[in-house]
């Protein structure tokens, strides 16, 4: 088994770039205008991976812009209760920390999230934040389409990361994620989230994302679609079913999901499967037992209403 890096020695297990919000979340249903309390947390896919994959005690470096501002405070706490390496987070004096709403469903369904991003410090994240050093000493990169998303300097920084990542011989994740309201159109979010999914070894679309994306209608033809432009496993989150991959050398199997009775709010599934999966990956187990356990990761993530908060650390996990 390859041993993760846990005497934090200065090496990172694993780096991610991304954006943080504080996040607010209504603690009534209906319409977000008429809601009257809400509860704060944070939010940030690739930080959800980071906080996940911290907690399962892996050595985990989060690169990102806050503001000089109560929510950039707040971001900074949470990265030090979690174990988070921070050293490449920049408070920026010119541009504020994020925020955004969320509501409270009760039946399942998607909540609605509204965004107040826009100019914020981390969408003006830029090549000038890779740290050749700093990435360099991590094993693996993960990268998400929200932190592409972000502005023209940010998607900068996720090609730029992705190619030298490569160039030093280390393994790339890459989540779609898609955030269509945050892209100029679907043709550029199309081909800018494809080109980074081609310079990666493990890519992991929902079903719909990968259909957006490749044009293709079943989960094979999705996979294929990648694996034949070099990726090395395409995993495929098809929702309550589970998820479904296959390799480069043409293995395949459905891996079926964790029955959840009590669904709280269904965002952050995909962050704690992408957690689930890639430690597994990362301490050398096979992509089944790391689908299983993206599964099992995912399935806690639906029964709280934080993003990362349903995360489990390592003993949770086993038990
Ligand atoms: O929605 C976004 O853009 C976020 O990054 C916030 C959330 O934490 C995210 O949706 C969960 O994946």
């Amino acid at each position: 088994m390859t041993m993760l890096t846990a005497a934090h020695n200065g090496q990172l297990d694993v780096v991610t770039l991304g954006e943080a919000m504080a996040m607010f979340v209504a603690t009534q249903t209906g319409d977000l205008a008429d809601v009257e309390t809400f509860t704060k947390r944070i939010a940030g896919a690739e930080l959800n991976v980071a906080i996940g994959l911290a907690r399962l005690g892996l050595n985990v470096g989060w690169v990102s812009r806050v503001g000089n501002d109560t929510f950039g405070r707040f971001t900074l706490q949470q990265l030090k209760k979690e174990g988070i390496n921070a050293k490449q987070v920049t408070v920026d004096g010119n541009y504020p920390t994020g925020f955004q709403i969320k509501s409270k469903t009760t039946d399942g369904t998607d909540p609605s999230v509204e965004y107040f991003r826009k100019g914020s410090a981390a969408s003006h994240l830029s090549v000038d934040d890779f740290n050749r050093e700093y990435f360099g000493s991590a094993r693996h990169l993960h990268l998400s389409g929200v932190a592409a998303a972000l502005s023209g300097q940010s998607l900068a920084l996720c090609h730029h990361a992705a190619r030298e990542m490569r160039a030093m011989g280390k393994t790339i994740s890459f989540d779609p994620n898609l955030r269509p309201v945050l892209w100029s159109s679907q043709q550029v979010m199309i081909e800018q989230l494809n080109k980074l999914a081609l310079a990666a070894d493990w890519v992991l679309p929902g079903l719909k994302e990968g259909q957006i994306l490749t044009g293709q209608s079943t989960p094979e033809g999705i996979a294929d679609f990648y694996l034949e432009r070099g990726v090395q496993a395409v995993i495929i989150k098809t929702g309550p079913d589970g998820a479904w991959f296959k390799t480069a050398a043409g293995d395949q199997a459905v891996v079926a999901a964790i029955k959840v009775d009590n669904v709280v709010d269904t965002v952050g599934a995909g962050d704690g499967f992408a957690v689930g999966t890639l430690s597994a990956l990362l301490e050398g187990k096979t992509l089944k037992q790391a689908v299983q356990r993206g599964n099992k990761i995912g399935s806690l993530a639906i029964q709280a209403i934080g993003d990362s908060e349903g995360l489990p650390t390592r003993a949770a996990l086993a038990e």
